[in-house]
């Protein structure tokens, strides 16, 4: 008798897709809401991340339209730059957003490690997330939150794109709403001009600038400071600049921290800005045409031997989760669940 409880449950793989389609591996990251794992799907064998999203908490924390917004957009593109959501579902407890696996680790992570990275390195990852800026921004969408605990590396080392929390569509209408991180924002956000696409250039030439030179542009002791700083202060390069850029390189690091949009890299529109920048002599290494199928061998390969990610995530998973994740058949009854939690079902 004592054995019919453990027997798995048949997987229907023709239904919906839902958590008793993945086999659920080790633990690679903790976000705001929920966890980070990798899964293996039962019948492609593929692997994927599965970031599970407490819905309860989610509520708490007043951010159930930001989720339902990630989704929503997550769900219209697909680029190879860009960690791209496969599924998407949920049970009574957890929203699943399962999605490209990213095993060599975030930027932060390896700018920590590293202390910084070489010219060339940075120059391929500039590269590849200009071309998912400019297929976003062609798509209408700004991501507004570019930095490198934001950029994923694949296990061969190519840079992707992710968190798409509080990326919005854009029209022609300027923004004002004050979003992101604040060392990363651009100075028409601060400045409350009013902002447009353009801001994610600028974003990109701040990741650009601290991955090469292991400090940021603008900086500052208090928000007000820093805000100072983006707006105002000249931009200044360590004193060994010379050994660690050449002309180009700083060429187009001033190119996206440039204060005037008009003027700023990658802004002109209907991608004419990014054309230019592919045009750059600081890029004449890269070969544009095969960057995206991912033919070219990255500069920087993450080791594969050593966890791209800190370990304690799945040591507190084994030690300290009293509620570890589990298949469960869904028992919800929607005339149950506030407002908040019915909005999440509606999708
Ligand atoms: N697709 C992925 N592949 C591998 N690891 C990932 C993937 N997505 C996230 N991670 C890891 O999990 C960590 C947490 O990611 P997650 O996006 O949940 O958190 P977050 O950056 O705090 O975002 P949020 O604000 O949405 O919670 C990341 O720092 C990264 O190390």
């Amino acid at each position: 008798m004592g054995g019919v409880c453990c027997r798995p449950q048949p997987v229907d793989f023709d239904g919906e897709v839902n958590l008793f389609h993945f086999v659920l591996l080790r633990c690679v990251g903790k976000g705001a809401f929920g966890k980070v794992r990798v899964v293996q799907h039962k019948q492609t064998r593929e692997l994927y991340a599965l970031k599970y999203i407490n819905k309860p908490k989610c509520v708490k924390m007043k951010a159930v339209p930001n989720i339902i917004q990630e989704r929503r957009l997550l769900e219209e593109i697909d680029h190879p730059f860009i960690v791209n959501l496969r599924y998407a579902f949920q049970d009574d407890e957890n929203c699943f957003f399962v999605l490209d696996l990213m095993l060599g680790g975030d930027l932060r992570f390896h700018l920590e490690r590293l202390g910084s990275l070489s010219e060339e390195v940075v120059r391929f990852y500039v590269a590849q997330l200009s071309s998912a800026l400019a297929f976003l921004h062609e798509n209408k969408i700004m991501h507004r939150d570019l930095k490198p605990d934001n950029i994923l590396l694949d296990e061969r080392g190519n840079a992707h794109l992710t968190d798409f929390n509080i990326a919005v569509h854009f029209s022609d209408r300027k923004l004002t709403g004050v979003a992101g991180s604040m060392a990363y924002m651009a100075p028409e956000i601060l400045t409350k001009r009013g902002y447009t696409y353009c801001i994610d250039w600028w974003s990109l030439g701040v990741c650009a600038y601290e991955l090469i030179f292991g400090r940021r542009p603008f900086r500052g002791r208090s928000n007000s400071d820093l805000t100072y700083s983006i707006a105002k202060d000249p931009l200044k390069y360590p004193e060994d600049v010379e050994k660690r850029c050449s002309r180009a390189g700083l060429q187009v690091l001033r190119g996206l921290l440039e204060r005037d949009t008009t003027k700023r890299f990658g802004c002109k529109p209907n991608g004419e800005g990014y054309q230019e920048l592919r045009r750059h002599p600081w890029f004449k290494s890269i070969d544009w045409d095969t960057l995206e199928s991912k033919e070219q061998t990255p500069p920087f390969v993450p080791d594969n031997k050593k966890a791209n990610f800190d370990a304690s995530h799945e040591l507190e998973e084994l030690l300290l989760e009293d509620n570890p994740l589990k298949a469960k058949t869904r028992k919800a009854n929607q005339d149950n669940l506030s407002a908040e939690m019915q909005q999440m079902e509606v999708q």
